[in-house]
């Protein structure tokens, strides 16, 4: 089964978390689903360097790069997913969605209520333990 390794960011302001809704895809299971914003890893990048790409790429920011926060190992039906989330601090809300469909800032008492990728159910779990 084909692997791919993905870096994910938990943005952070103030006492709220960016979500965001991946576009319309053939499959199904990631298909609009909620997700932490970053992507795969390319070859040569470090995991904060592919992060600090990804969040140019698809928000034009360029958040504090944290700690690492939890690594979720998935299996989805085409694909395995090794996804390392990261905090990671902003201090300002102005995102520019260039490629995902919306986007929600909430506190972790409200994380459970989106359509998450089931990769990022661990994090979000664990996002609302912490509280
Ligand atoms: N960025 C991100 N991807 C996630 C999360 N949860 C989850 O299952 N994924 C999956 C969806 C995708 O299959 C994969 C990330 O790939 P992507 O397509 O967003 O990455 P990319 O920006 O490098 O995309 P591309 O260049 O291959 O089009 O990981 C998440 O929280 N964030």
């Amino acid at each position: 089964m084909k692997k791919i390794e993905v870096v994910a960011a938990i943005i952070h302001f103030e006492d709220e978390i960016l979500c965001v809704q991946r576009a319309e895809s053939k499959l199904d299971y990631i298909s609009e689903k909620f997700e932490f914003p970053g992507g795969k890893i390319e070859k040569g990048e470090t995991k904060e360097e592919a992060l600090a790409r990804e969040l140019t790429e698809e928000l034009d920011i360029k958040p504090v790069i944290k700690d690492l926060f939890l690594t979720v190992v998935h299996t989805y039906p085409d694909f395995e997913i090794t996804m390392h989330s990261f905090n990671c601090i902003t201090n300002s809300k102005k995102i520019k969605l260039k490629e995902h469909i919306s986007a929600q800032w909430l506190k972790n008492d409200n994380l459970s209520h989106l359509d998450w990728a089931a990769a990022d159910l661990p994090i979000v779990s664990k996002l609302i333990d912490n509280e």
